[in-house]
């Protein structure tokens, strides 16, 4: 291992004799950013040195990439198959559910003898009329009627399209009013009512509906031919006139239910009322509505058919089901900032949304497929009897809406949980909106078109609309929508699709947007009107860049620091890292004001070193090392990595980039080997290559025998061993370690630091701690951070000498003899002064200007016995006596002229 102390820069430092120099004595011109012969320092131990940045390989190869974030999706979702399979598994129960409640209501419906549908009509229905439609009933007829119940008044039947009316028609009925006949009977055709009214027209009360020719036929006649050409001639509805004189008028309303669905029934109701009173006058005492009955209609079983009827109520739930699902894909890599590590390890977001929707989608997909499966095997109508394209056109392109809307949400959030809870918040929100409230304007004729396409734009609402197109051509045994049927007036499968992908490329297109603009707790945002900026179409102007010049000198800076400014103004060679007057400022936060972190920094690092950043808790180091990495966008200045601008060419630096960051990021439920496969795809490994980088990466963190436990089940000290591991992969030449060694026990430690000089020289490295050995024994250099500025810079070695006490003496005395053996002491070292006295061992401080270590060792060893001495030691100061005392808060750099 080598001794940090040897660590010199390549020239001789000019401050490099002032070891022996008085403190007090040295200022800013000790200290120099030349070597003897005037040559700018350099620090560089590099293996293989790099001149250029288009040496280093840059490339972001979408192939890769796509590869190595498909491959760890596709393993983490397969892990996560327990939420996955309730993912599947909620939808079909609910499936299942409506099909056992069908079950029920068939039985019920079974049990319940002498119900008949429909049953809520006020005042209730007589008996319906009831054919039994077969062919031995067709031909004999007598046996047929009498099923009939009691209807046995004749009728009267009119259609406007028969030839059948005429002028005398008025005067005809009337007479038969008039002359008291028992019972009068009228049926109307379809183009009746539609010539002479609708339900919101005065016309009605211009018809006569009196206007009738009786028809001259017997009752069996008549209803036969009411059975056998209702649909044929359309007909809607008929009046059986009971009583019908000058004081009462009494009627009872026949209505076709399967052409009308009842709509026609107040119509009819408000023409007969009218006809009646325009008639008779004014002086009608008495109008009674006898009660409505059937057409007659083919005898069949009741039914209530719940499936269809509940279906797009309890469809439009399965089908958002997977929204919050694909919230919380997307906001677990968001809040547990996978996403930003990714990112700095050179990910292109674009392939890391393109992945994420692939995945949301086949989710989605897969649940919703099985569903269908499901619901065609129990033969639900709404699956069977629309068309198959219709279905799955609606499946797909509602598929595309829901991935891009959950897009959308997560963009809002930074939480999983509270984007999940939402997520499910909505799902039942809008479906019970869309079932109550939002189905009535979708039903209604009076909704004007504009409402209609406002509340279309909410997902859910349009997805209620399609799904209650489906149904309403499958109730009461329509046939449901066909190929040749998708566009009609009444369905637009059509413009609800339509619907669907406007808003799904609206929705995406506002995620990316937002994602790149609204301000949140990490990355690099863009000014918000980017996309009218001509580099964001033409690439970068590099000259329109505004350069960054380092100051030269800064007031309040010690010498060492303007030293090291001036050397970054001449620098010898190409830097793997230059801080150049970098300033983060935190936007304050409620309650919190704005945080200056980093103020105007400049240093460089070289080649193939490794920079130790020290510094009390919050002076700034992390906030530095995550502006390099592209985590936060400094506030002014910048910095480049092997002479490229992380303004400018982050996505470049990425892949030159290793990030350990100070809280391990990790997938729980990837596990050691996953992670390191996965970097190293990301960085253009492959095949043999990635497969020895991730076994000597694994090897070198000694997690080869764990490589295939998952990282959410391995120890602190684990885990950051994995986070190293994976910083370190792929040859990156510039690696940031936060804080690495937080939580390891000393063996680990020690491998780390094993691990640290290992990969030295090959690739320079960042390195923050609080562990002063650490500092001293794996850093080149060293700065010394204090609120957000740079208070000392240099190697160990040179901080010492600039700010270390001196020497440390030790003695231990036998008891009693303590008082001459310290006047020998002051005797020796004049300038000596006590540290601490205790159990006859006392401690000496001693400056060591004027200090020969070989005449102490001499004149102690002489002395030993003399002033009864049993031990003495000698030390040099620590670097944790230079952090503390630079660290403080009366700290005046002495060499600050
Ligand atoms: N996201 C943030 N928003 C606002 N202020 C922040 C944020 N992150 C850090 N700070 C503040 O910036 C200052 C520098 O913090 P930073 O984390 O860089 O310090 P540090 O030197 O890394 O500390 P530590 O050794 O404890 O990790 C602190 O005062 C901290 O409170």
């Amino acid at each position: 291992m080598e001794d940090r102390d040897t660590i010199e820069p390549i020239g001789i430092p000019s401050n490099s004799g002032s070891n022996n120099n008085n403190n007090n004595n040295v200022n800013s011109a000790n200290i120099s950013y030349v070597d003897s012969n005037g040559n700018p320092l350099s620090y560089a131990k590099t293996d293989e040195t790099i001149t250029s940045s288009s040496q280093l390989d840059t490339e972001r190869k979408f192939r890769n990439q796509f590869n190595a974030l498909f491959r760890k999706s596709a393993t983490y979702q397969w892990r996560q198959y327990k939420t996955n399979l309730c993912q599947i598994i909620i939808p079909v129960l609910l499936i299942l559910l409506l099909f056992v409640l069908q079950i029920v209501v068939d039985n019920f419906i079974k049990d319940q003898q002498g119900y008949r549908y429909p049953p809520d009509f006020s005042p209730q229905p007589s008996v319906p009329a009831l054919y039994k439609y077969n062919e031995t009933s067709l031909k004999e007829t007598s046996s047929c009627f009498k099923s009939m119940g009691t209807y046995n008044e004749s009728m009267f039947y009119l259609d406007s399209t028969s030839s059948k009316l005429g002028s005398n028609i008025s005067q005809s009925i009337q007479s038969s009013i008039m002359s008291k006949e028992e019972s009068l009977n009228l049926i109307f055709g379809q183009s009746f009512i539609g010539r002479y009214g609708t339900y919101c027209q005065d016309t009605p009360s211009t018809i006569d509906p009196f206007s009738v020719e009786k028809l001259d036929m017997n009752l069996e006649t008549l209803n036969d031919l009411t059975f056998n050409q209702w649909k044929e001639y359309s007909l809607l509805g008929g009046y059986n006139f009971k009583v019908v004189d000058k004081d009462t008028f009494e009627v009872s309303l026949l209505y076709n239910r399967t052409l009308t669905f009842y709509k026609d029934l107040p119509t009819l109701l408000h023409l007969v009322s009218k006809a009646y009173v325009s008639l008779t006058g004014t002086n009608i005492t008495k109008i009674i509505y006898d009660g409505l009955r059937d057409f007659p209609h083919d005898e069949k079983l009741v039914s209530f058919d719940l499936i269809t009827i509940l279906g797009p109520t309890l469809y439009v739930f399965i089908f958002q089901l997977p929204l919050p699902v694909i919230l919380r894909l997307i906001l677990y890599e968001k809040e547990n900032k996978l996403r930003e590590i990714m990112k700095m390890m050179g990910l292109q977001m674009k392939t890391y949304w393109l992945v994420t929707y692939i995945f949301s989608y086949i989710l989605y997909f897969c649940s919703i497929m099985l569903v269908w499966a499901l619901a065609a095997l129990f033969r639900f109508k709404f699956f069977t009897l629309n068309s198959g394209l219709a279905i799955f056109l609606l499946i797909f392109f509602w598929g595309h809406l829901l991935v891009c809307f959950a897009f959308f949400l997560s963009v809002f959030f930074s939480r999983s949980d509270s984007g999940t809870v939402l997520g499910y918040i909505w799902v039942f929100g809008t479906g019970i909106l869309s079932s109550n409230v939002i189905k009535s304007f979708f039903d209604s004729k009076f909704t004007p078109s504009s409402s209609i396409f406002v509340i279309s734009m909410i997902p859910s609402f349009v997805l209620y609309r399609a799904l209650s197109v489906l149904k309403n051509e499958v109730a009461f045994d329509g046939p449901g929508i066909q190929i040749d049927t998708m566009n009609i007036d009444r369905i637009q499968v059509g413009s609800i699709l339509a619907f669907m992908i406007v808003e799904a490329v609206i929705f995406l297109v506002l995620a990316l947007y937002l994602e790149e603009v609204l301000p949140s707790d990490y990355g690099v945002k863009r000014h918000p009107l980017f996309f009218l900026q001509k580099s964001f179409w033409k690439g970068k102007d590099e000259s329109k860049i505004e350069k960054v010049q380092v100051k030269p000198v800064l007031e309040g800076e010690g010498p060492d620091v303007q030293a090291e400014r001036t050397r970054i103004l001449n620098l010898p060679n190409l830097m793997a890292l230059e801080v150049l007057d970098l300033n983060k400022v935190y936007p304050a936060q409620a309650g919190a004001p704005e945080k200056l972190a980093v103020k105007s920094l400049a240093l460089a690092v070289d080649q193939g070193i490794c920079f130790g950043f020290l510094g009390p808790n919050g002076a700034g180091k992390s906030t530095t090392i995550s502006c390099v990495s592209g985590l936060f966008q400094p506030t002014k200045g910048t910095a480049r990595v092997f002479g490229m601008d992380i303004r400018t060419d982050f996505d470049k630096i990425s892949m030159v980039l290793g990030v350990c960051p100070q809280d391990n990021i990790l997938w729980e439920d990837l596990t050691g080997e996953e992670h390191l496969l996965f970097y190293g795809r990301l960085k253009n490994l492959k095949g043999k290559e990635l497969e020895t980088a991730v076994k000597e990466g694994l090897k070198a963190v000694n997690l080869h025998n764990e490589s295939s436990k998952r990282a959410g089940e391995y120890s602190g000290g684990m885990k950051r061993r994995l986070s190293v591991a994976n910083s370190f992969m792929g040859n990156p030449k510039l690696v940031c370690l936060d804080e690495p060694s937080t939580g390891l026990d000393v063996a680990s430690r020690k491998q780390l630091w094993d691990i640290i000089n290992f990969y030295k020289r090959k690739c320079a490295i960042l390195l923050t701690t609080h562990a002063m050995e650490e500092a001293e024994h794996l850093s080149d250099r060293l700065g010394i951070f204090v609120s957000g500025a740079l208070r000392c810079i240099g190697t160990t070695s040179e901080l010492k000498s600039r700010y270390g006490n001196g020497y440390k003496i030790m003695i231990s005395i036998e008891q009693g003899h303590e008082e001459p053996a310290h006047q020998f002491m002051m005797k020796l070292l004049p300038k000596a002064t006590v540290l601490n006295s205790l159990a006859g061992i006392t401690n000496y401080e001693v400056p060591k200007e004027g200090v020969e270590l070989s005449s102490i060792f001499n004149a102690l060893e002489s002395n030993r016995e003399a002033i009864r001495l049993k031990d003495w030691g000698i030390s040099n100061s620590t670097l944790e006596e230079v952090f503390l005392k630079v660290t403080s808060d009366n700290f005046k750099d002495p060499h600050q002229a």
